[in-house]
């Protein structure tokens, strides 16, 4: 198929790199020259294990180019699947100005009929706009495919050609047809629906998740106090098939760029039809509180902030990707200084360049600097490099050895063995000390 995909960020790099991969002739649009220009230069914007690699060997082919004009990308194309950014807006409700552009863009360059599929996340709704808007002269000119994408940052190919499920809103069998032609690679259940359907599983799916973090969030602050155990809890639920294990991870909240905003965004949805979502309202906040918890733990530990040198370890959102768009670290670093401390801080991909002097910390070339003279060390993502550091030389470097651990990294005992004074999430310090059970 000869296919158009607008919006060169980690769904749009991904659903183009893919595509290619499974021999369809791919044009990736992006209005952004300097990123067209990194990713032409093999230099890729985004970290995504696999990307490079599947991007350099397409364009090789060269089943895969990059372009920012109009009229290149859309020349002889059968389908335009649209994934541009749809970021929060002030009001929760999200800012559709790119997509509307695109749709724009779209209908003043294309005079045949063309198959439009809306991959960006879209209040319910849009589609039906959209498809308004561009068939407001000739009707059928362009036919409108809802398709939202679940993939995850970190593991976005794997997760792009092995989903639990495809959902497609459409409204003719033409676009079915193409749709179940494109993703016939998949071994998935393929769901169609109307596009309003579509569009809400897109976000029912993403609150649903929050609220499961919110929720175990909650149990493992309730576990601290009670002397239980997260991992032990987690477990047990977890295996009840009507619960499942996923999303049970306790730690300093869920960030990102879409589970907040679209959990923000049925918020605002509830607003518009009068609908009551107080249910969401709690899930953000619970995240919020999250955020602020694990800087009171420090607090408490330390007695005060106010010039006390706190290293932290991750700023990414999650590990395996360099995104801090809502990264929880952030938050939490800015909550330290605003509180007077020093914050040295070390990620292995994310470029701190801009962000240190905005957050005000003081980058570290690797977590040792990171550590070395702290007070206290707050590990915020679950990065493999930290996996492997040498505890040893770590509480060595450090003033005191405070490491306040926000994604359960290491087994408790352990640490307390080596000497830490190592405060988890979910875990009393009390029960640390007097379990003889396995805890991490
Ligand atoms: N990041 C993720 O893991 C997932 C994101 N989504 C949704 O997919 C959409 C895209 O998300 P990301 O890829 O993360 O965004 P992104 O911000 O990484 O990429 C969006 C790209 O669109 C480009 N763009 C903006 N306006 C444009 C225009 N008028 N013409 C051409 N290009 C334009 C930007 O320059 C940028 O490169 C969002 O709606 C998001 O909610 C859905 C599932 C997963
Ligand atoms: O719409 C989207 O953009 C995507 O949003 C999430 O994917 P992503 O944001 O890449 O990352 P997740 O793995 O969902 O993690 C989100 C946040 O929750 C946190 N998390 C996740 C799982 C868990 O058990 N506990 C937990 O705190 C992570 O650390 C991270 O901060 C969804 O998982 C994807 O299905 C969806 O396509």
């Amino acid at each position: 198929m000869r296919i158009c995909v607008v919006g060169a960020g980690y769904v749009g790099l991904v659903s183009a790199a893919v595509f290619a991969d499974w021999g369809h002739d791919v044009v990736c649009l992006d209005n952004d020259p300097l990123k067209i220009g990194r990713i032409r230069a093999g230099n890729l914007p985004v970290y995504e294990p696999g990307l490079p690699e599947m991007v350099s060997r397409n364009m090789e082919k060269k089943s895969l180019r990059f372009t920012t004009d109009w009229e290149v990308a859309v020349k002889d194309r059968e389908l335009v699947m649209v994934a541009v950014g749809t970021p929060p807006g002030e009001d929760g409700h999200p800012n559709l100005t790119a997509l509307w552009n695109v749709v724009k863009s779209l209908k003043a360059s294309i005079r045949d009929h063309v198959l439009v599929a809306i991959k960006s996340t879209v209040p319910v709704g849009t589609c039906a706009a959209v498809s308004r808007f561009l068939n407001e002269d000739r009707e059928g000119r362009f036919d409108i495919i809802s398709a939202p994408e679940f993939l995850r940052q970190g593991s976005a190919i794997n997760d792009f050609m092995s989903p639990d499920r495809m959902v497609i809103g459409c409204r003719t069998e033409a676009a079915r047809q193409s749709m179940k032609e494109l993703f016939e690679p998949l071994d998935c259940p393929v769901i169609f629906t109307d596009w309003q359907s579509s569009e809400m599983i897109k976000y029912a799916a993403n609150a649903y998740l929050a609220m499961k973090i919110s929720f175990i969030n909650t149990i493992a602050n309730l576990c601290e106090e009670a002397d239980a155990n997260i991992y032990q809890v987690a477990l047990g639920i977890g295996l009840d098939r009507r619960i499942g294990p996923a999303f049970l991870k306790p730690g300093i909240g869920f960030g990102g760029s879409c589970l907040p905003k679209d959990t923000k965004a049925l918020v605002a949805l509830g607003e518009t039809y009068g609908v009551n979502v107080s249910l969401f309202q709690e899930v953000l906040r619970i995240n919020h509180e999250q955020r602020v918890r694990i800087v009171k733990k420090l607090e408490a530990r330390l007695e005060g902030l106010a010039g006390k040198r706190i290293a932290v370890l991750g700023l990414a959102f999650k590990a395996n990707t360099n995104d801090v768009r809502e990264a929880p670290a952030l938050a939490i670093i800015h909550q330290i200084v605003q509180a007077g401390g020093q914050v040295v801080a070390y990620d292995p991909v994310v470029d701190m360049k801009d962000l240190s002097p905005l957050y005000g910390f003081t980058p570290a070339e690797d977590a040792y600097q990171a550590v070395t003279h702290a007070d206290a060390a707050v590990l915020l993502t679950e990065w493999d490099e930290f996996y492997g550091l040498e505890l040893e030389r770590v509480r060595e470097l450090m003033n005191q050895p405070l490491l306040v651990d926000g994604r359960n990294l290491f087994a408790p005992q352990v640490m307390r063995q080596l000497g830490f004074h190592y405060i988890p999430v979910g875990i009393s310090e009390e029960h640390v000390a007097n379990s003889l059970v396995p805890t991490a």
